[in-house]
Order: structure tokens, then C-alpha cells, then sequence
């Protein structure tokens, strides 16, 4: 018979409650005990909400108090020795997520390299590899907490990292001699995943779930012979044991010609982001025994699931291969979505209603089984969901003709400025006159206490909007005074009317929606609430005018209007899966055009629209990259295009590699892009200098995550090497990111010798 599983379950709770209880023992509040009694309570819950709905294989070991990731290189052993002397096993363990420092006992370490996982806001820790890594099963996580489930009467199937992805995920350690390859530690890693599986077959498991999701990626011809050399070295170690292997976010493309041979029980599909590779892996496995899991229910997303859609898929895999060889599961582990709606009580009661987080996911899965299983049984369910749907596809909440028309009326002159930047960057420079090596921030600047507060106090009723607002304003004066003071070129506001980048526009925009408790983990204890795009983007009204014009009133230095840019907007957010993401993006885009165009009308002179997210939206296969890239640069040009050519347009962007987008950042044609530089070492500057771009640029002249403040020599030094990459005229003077995370002292310090190396290069500029 067909059954239903999970792949994973979130871990923060319905109330962030893992969050609060790390928090709680990192600050010394609660003891060893209190956590770890604390996160079992949290473990047994979660699995009885998934045994209560009725899932049948059930996740364990995807439990972590950090990143699963971490857990397994603590679980093999793969610890760096600089984490040696720290005595207890569960600070070292956080030390290598999140850093330590305790100066009377000698001890000051950094924390591991954390990184995106795949496309998601989810950043595990990434491993250091070399060849005096010696594995070795220090820590027995999986079996222990099989074997928790399993006293509660809970059978589960435990999930592990596959050992090809583990070293992949990783990266070559830093005194790792050149040339050195991780991949070749698989030797020596193998022998320790055959003790932790015996060991998991001994404790009674009879399915485990090994994740390799670096099958979304292209993988190079070498992978096919670690695969067959993995998973039949594994197998065969313990017989009794199924495997079910998953991979998700992306198709298995060419990786399914060794993938399907693989001696493994089951295999998994991502048939949402993937929908293609269900009959394609179907056709593939006919003839064999291993069972298809079919991923039917969106674990990327907040939507009710389509359930006749989604009972059709399941319907066509059991015909073609038998119903005892179908499972039916999320695309991915649920980790992605937040907890429960239940907690939603203040959203539209229309728009809950097509929402569904993850326990509503968990019901959906069951809802698909047995629907096939017990036709008829679940008839209730199957006519609400349709008609959610139905509301939904019709809902004047969400279509908006208006919007679509506009959509309709774009002409390719609206991708582009009335002249070439040369043209542009004379005409501008008449016009605000700025010196060589302009100095400029990247918009926000501290966000204190007060600044919160004043905040949360408006938004909880207890001050007015004039009151608000009359703070906000002295916020204003006092960094615009601040920013003449040391000496700026071209001013901002300082954004302090914003909470977060994406949420304030999208709080002013129309077509979406807050959750209350929609929270979901981007890394370690921190939490983000994306917000929902539920329909039609358009601008109810002017969103920044009044406060740029306002700041420009302040100073005769000339200010930057400063907007969150369309891919950003869309990739930090929740989106709608009724339309491409192409056609949302173009929506916000000509939102955002508007905006732009009044900001320039009310005789702003510059405006930067950051893009920060354009590269973690880059699809995962080469093949689906350019298309993505055209759309992406399309939206930016449609949102910036509708300005003389006076109007000087930045934009920004920060914490990615950036090299192998090139062609696309200078295709946006910004006069100006402030980029994150201070960490990547002049890689990004020798690409500019290699593809030649043509463009005003401000490669950040230091790292404003560390309240520490940079001293002149060490800017100049950088701004010199910088030079020798970058003509002088097209060079600006910038921090790499917005300054909202520091304090004032800090700020001030680090801009008034940031201005003062501008000033001395002004005296000798190189060429
Ligand atoms: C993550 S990029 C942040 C850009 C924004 N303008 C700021 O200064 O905070
Ligand atoms: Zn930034």
C-alpha cells in the first residue's frame, strides 16, 4: 500500500521555543540539563504532532540545536583542532557554530564558515577538511535519539547527511597542502558511516534516509564512481537496514544515469521544484524493486497544496510502478516552513484560508494516502480544498486587472536609460559635482535602542504617527548633521523609519500579507519572518518621497533616496506559486519604478535601489541560470529606467560571490554599485578588471559586521589595490553594507578615517 512520510520537521516550535531555550543557556540562565531535558520535551512533541496526523515514516536525527550539518561533523569527528581545549563537549560544539570567547580561561575562537544551504535562507556550517582529518564516531546523536523516539513508541526512520554530500558540503581546510582534494578523505569516512549505520541497524531502524541534495547540482564525472563506492560500501555493511536516499530543491538531471543504480531501498523526488523528474525517474526504476517517494507537497512554500493535482501525480507513479512502491512525502524536509497556521489569529481570514505551514503539511500528506487508499473517506477534505482553490484563483484580493494590464503595456524602451553611462555620468557629474574618489554610505545607519523602541511603541498604540514621525525626523537631522560632520559626499537618511528592508516596503506595498508567528530558521537560534506576496504587487501611494525629500531639505549636499530592489524583495519573502516568480518580480519592479520616478521628480538627485539577494536567486543548474539572470536584470532596469539622465542610480549589493554573475551586474547599468569586498580579497576586483566594467563602483572599504574600527593605513592600503583594478573616475568611497548593526562611537571613528584616506588619495590620485 502506498504510505506517507516525512522528511523533516522544523525545530524552533510553535513560539520560537528551541530558539529561547539555546539563547537561554548560551547566556548562563539555564544549565547542561535544563537544554538538553528541554530540547527532548521539544523532540517528543514534534514527533507526536507528526504521528498524530498520521505519517508513517517518520523523521529522527533531524533534530539539531544548531545545524545539521555541524551535528555531523561533530558526530564524525571532523572537529578543527583550534576547538581542542574547550572542555565541555556542548560549548565546543557551539563554538564551532557561533565562536567563543572566554578570555580567563585562555580561550578566543572564531566560529566555523557558515553558508547558504542551496537556495534557501537555511546556513549550515561548513566544513574544514585536510589530510590529518582523522574521522572517528565521537558522538552517537542519530542512534540516541532513534532510540528516544523508540521509547516513546515511535518507530522512525533516522535521517544522516550521505557521506558524499558531508565532504562535498565541506571545503579544503586552510593549511591543507595545495592541490589537496576532500573528496579523497571518502576512504577514510566511509568505514566510520558503516559503524554509525550498524549501529542504527542493531538498535532496531529499519529504514534510514540519507539526504545527498548535492544531486540538485551539477556534479562533476568523478561523483558517479563516489556514489557507487559510498552506497555499496554502506549497504552491504548492514544488510538489514533499507535505504532511502533523498535529494530536493532541483531535478537529478544527468546525476540520475548513476543515481538509479545505486543498490539503495527508495528514492526521493522534489516533484514541486522538479515536476519533470517524476516520470523520468519512474521510466528509470521500472524493472527494479526500489520504491519512489514522491514529493508532492511543497516544503519551500506556505500554500495549501493543490490535492487533486497532487493525487493525480501519485496516481500516475502507482500505475506505473504498483502502490506498495510509492511513498508520498513534502519536496524537502519541512524545515523551510514555519510551525503551524494555528498560531495565525490575526491574518485575513481569506488569505489563511490557502495557507497551509508545516503541520497543515503534514495532514496534507495523509489527506493524498487516503484519498488513494480509502476513496471516498476523505471526500470533506478534498471538496474544501478545491474550493480554497477555486476562491483563490478568482479572488479579487489577489488579481488585480489594473497591475496586469500595465504588465501588459511594457515596450522594451522601458528597460532601458535615454543615454549610455558616459553620457549619463557628464551630465550628472555638472550636476552634483562631486570630487574623485566620492566618499557615501550604503543607507542605514545605527539602529539604536530608541530607534526600537520608538518603533514598538507606535506599534503598539502608545505614541501617534505625528509623534512617530517627529522622531523618526530628529533621527534624521542628527544623521544628516553627522554625515557633513565627517565629511561625506553623498548623504542618506539613515532608514531609520525601517525595521527591515523588505518588510517595510512590503508593508506599504499592496499585495501582501505578516504573519504573526511565520517564523523559519536562516541559522543557529536566528529566525526570519518572511513576509507573504499572497497577490498583485502595486503602490498604493508614494512610499519614501516625503522622507528623501524631507532629508534633502536638510543639507545642500546631494542625498540618496534608498529602496530594496524587486529580485530582493521576492527572494526574502514567501511567494506566490500561482504565477512565475518572473512575472511577481516584474510586478514589484514597476511598483518600484514609480517610486524611482517620483523620488527624481521631487528633485532627488541620486537613488539606490539595493539588490543584496540577486546572486542566492541564481538557480542551482547552469542550465536554468541564464533565464533567470534575464529576467532578474530586466526587473531591476524596468524599477530604475524612468529618470533623466541626471538622476544617478546605485545599487548595492553584499555577502556573496559575485564573480560568476558578471555579465548580469554590469547589465544592469547602475551609475554607481556600492559591493561587498572587504572578505573576498580582490577576487571580485580582478573579474571587474578581467570583463572590464564600465560603471561607477564602490568596492567596500571595510567589513561594518565587527564593531571594530578600521584604521586609515590599513583603508588606504586597501583603496591603493582597489585603484590599481579600477579607473580613478569611476571609483567611490564606501563601507561594504549598511551600518544599522553598529554603534555611533564605532561608526564615527571608522567614517571620519574612511573620508580622510578619500581626502589624501584626492591629493595623489593614481591615474
Ligand atoms: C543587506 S544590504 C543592506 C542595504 C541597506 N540599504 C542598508 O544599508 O542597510
Ligand atoms: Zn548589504
Amino acid at each position: 500500500m502506498v504510505s506517507s512520510s516525512n522528511l523533516g520537521f522544523p525545530r524552533m516550535s510553535a513560539n520560537r521555543e528551541l530558539k529561547k531555550l539555546v539563547e537561554a543557556y548560551w547566556a548562563g540562565k539555564v544549565d547542561h540539563q535544563a537544554l538538553v531535558d528541554g530540547a527532548k520535551e521539544l523532540r517528543a512533541l514534534h514527533w507526536k504532532i507528526q504521528k498524530d496526523a498520521g505519517i508513517e515514516f517518520i523523521p529522527s536525527n533531524d533534530y539539531s540545536l544548531y545545524d545539521h550539518v555541524l551535528d555531523h561533523l561533530f558526530v564524525f569527528g571532523a572537529i578543527p583542532s583550534r576547538y581542542a581545549n574547550i572542555p565541555s563537549s556542548t560549548d565546543k560544539y557551539f563554538a564551532m557554530g557561533r565562536g567563543l570567547q572566554r578570555p580567563a580561561e585562555g580561550i578566543d575562537v572564531p566560529a566555523m564558515e557558515m553558508k547558504k544551504w542551496f537556495d534557501t535562507n537555511y546556513h549550515y556550517i561548513v566544513g574544514e577538511f585536510s589530510p590529518a582529518t582523522k574521522f572517528h564516531l565521537q558522538d552517537t546523536k542519530p542512534v540516541d535519539q532513534y532510540l528516544e523516539a523508540k521509547a516513546l513508541g515511535i518507530q522512525t526512520r533516522p535521517v544522516i547527511l550521505g557521506p558524499v554530500s558531508f565532504l562535498a558540503l565541506g571545503k579544503e581546510s586552510s593549511d591543507a597542502p595545495a592541490g589537496f582534494d576532500r573528496m579523497s578523505l571518502l576512504d577514510s569516512l566511509l568505514p566510520v558511516y558503516v559503524e554509525l549505520l550498524t549501529k542504527l541497524q542493531a538498535a532496531g531502524a529499519e529504514w534510514v534516509q540519507v539526504d545527498e541534495p548535492i544531486l540538485a547540482l551539477d556534479r562533476p564525472a568523478e561523483y558517479k564512481a563516489y556514489f557507487a563506492k559510498a552506497y555499496t560500501t554502506i549497504t552491504a555493511a548492514a544488510p538489514q537496514l533499507k535505504f532511502f536516499l533523498a535529494s530536493y530543491f532541483g531535478r537529478y538531471s544527468s546525476n540520475l544515469d548513476f543515481v538509479a543504480d545505486l543498490p539503495i531501498h527508495a528514492i526521493h523526488i522534489d516533484a514541486v521544484r522538479a515536476p519533470g523528474d517524476v516520470d523520468i525517474v519512474v521510466s528509470r526504476v521500472q524493472g527494479k524493486t526500489l520504491k519512489v517517494s514522491v514529493g508532492v507537497v511543497n516544503g519551500r512554500n506556505i500554500w495549501k497544496n493543490n490535492l487533486a493535482q497532487s493525487i493525480e501525480t501519485v496516481k500516475r507513479v502507482i500505475a506505473a510502478v504498483g502502490s506498495d512502491r510509492v511513498i508520498v512525502a513534502p519536496s524537502c524536509s519541512l524545515l523551510h516552513t514555519p510551525h503551524s497556521l494555528a498560531s495565525e489569529k490575526k491574518m485575513d481570514a481569506q488569505i489563511k484560508n490557502w495557507m497551509a505551514f508545516s503541520v497543515e503539511k503534514l495532514h496534507e500528506i495523509v489527506t493524498i494516502v487516503k484519498a488513494i487508499t480509502a476513496p471516498g473517506s476523505v471526500d470533506a477534505i478534498l471538496a474544501e480544498n478545491a474550493h480554497a482553490h477555486e476562491l483563490r484563483k478568482t479572488s479579487p484580493l489577489i488579481h488585480n486587472p489594473e497591475v496586469q494590464a500595465e504588465l501588459k503595456a511594457i515596450v522594451p524602451e522601458n528597460f532601458r536609460r535615454q543615454s549610455k553611462f558616459e553620457v549619463r555620468a557628464q551630465k550628472q557629474q555638472q550636476k552634483l559635482n562631486l570630487p574623485l574618489y566620492p566618499t557615501t554610505t550604503v543607507g542605514s545607519f545605527p539602529q539604536t535602542k530608541e530607534v526600537r523602541v520608538a518603533r514598538q511603541k507606535f506599534k503598539k498604540g502608545e505614541t501617534t504617527l505625528a509623534q512617530y514621525n517627529e522622531f523618526i525626523n530628529s533621527e534624521i537631522q542628527k544623521a544628516v548633521k553627522f554625515q557633513e560632520e565627517v565629511g561625506l559626499d553623498m548623504l542618506v537618511h539613515g532608514e531609520f523609519e525601517r525595521n527591515d528592508m523588505v518588510e517595510y516596503f512590503g508593508e506599504n506595498l499592496k499585495g501582501y500579507v505578516f504573519s504573526e508567528y511565520g517564523w523559519v530558521q536562516s541559522y543557529g537560534s536566528r529566525c526570519v519572518k518572511p513576509p507573504i506576496i499572497f497577490g498583485d504587487v502595486s503602490r498604493p501611494y508614494a512610499m519614501t518621497v516625503e522622507t528623501s525629500v524631507y532629508a534633502q531639505s536638510l543639507t545642500k549636499l546631494p542625498m540618496k533616496g534608498m529602496l530594496t530592489g524587486p529580485v530582493t524583495m521576492l527572494q526574502w519573502s514567501f511567494v506566490r506559486d500561482d504565477q512565475p516568480r518572473s512575472e511577481t518580480t516584474y510586478q514589484i519592479a514597476l511598483a518600484l519604478r514609480k517610486e524611482v520616478s517620483d523620488l527624481a521628480k521631487a528633485g532627488i538627485p541620486a537613488i539606490q535601489i539595493d539588490e543584496p539577494a540577486i546572486r542566492e536567486g541564481l538557480p542551482l543548474l547552469k542550465e536554468d541560470q541564464d533565464a533567470y539572470l534575464d529576467w532578474a536584470v530586466k526587473s531591476f532596469l524596468l524599477a530604475t529606467t524612468d529618470v533623466p539622465d541626471e538622476t544617478q542610480i546605485h545599487t548595492h549589493m553584499c555577502y556573496s560571490d559575485f564573480n560568476d554573475i558578471f555579465p548580469a551586474i554590469q547589465a544592469l547599468d547602475a551609475d554607481c554599485i556600492t559591493i561587498e569586498n572587504s572578505k573576498s580579497d580582490l577576487k571580485l576586483l580582478r573579474a571587474f578588471e578581467k570583463y572590464g566594467y564600465t560603471n561607477g563602483i564602490g568596492p567596500g572599504l571595510y567589513d561594518i559586521h565587527s564593531p571594530r574600527v578600521p584604521p586609515a593605513d590599513e583603508m588606504k592600503s586597501r583603496l591603493n589595490a582597489i585603484n590599481k583594478y579600477i579607473k580613478t573616475n569611476l571609483l567611490w568611497v564606501n563601507p561594504d553594507c549598511g551600518l544599522k548593526t553598529r554603534g555611533w562611537t564605532e561608526t564615527e571613528a571608522a567614517l571620519r578615517n574612511m573620508c580622510e584616506v578619500a581626502k589624501q588619495a584626492r591629493s595623489a590620485p593614481i591615474a
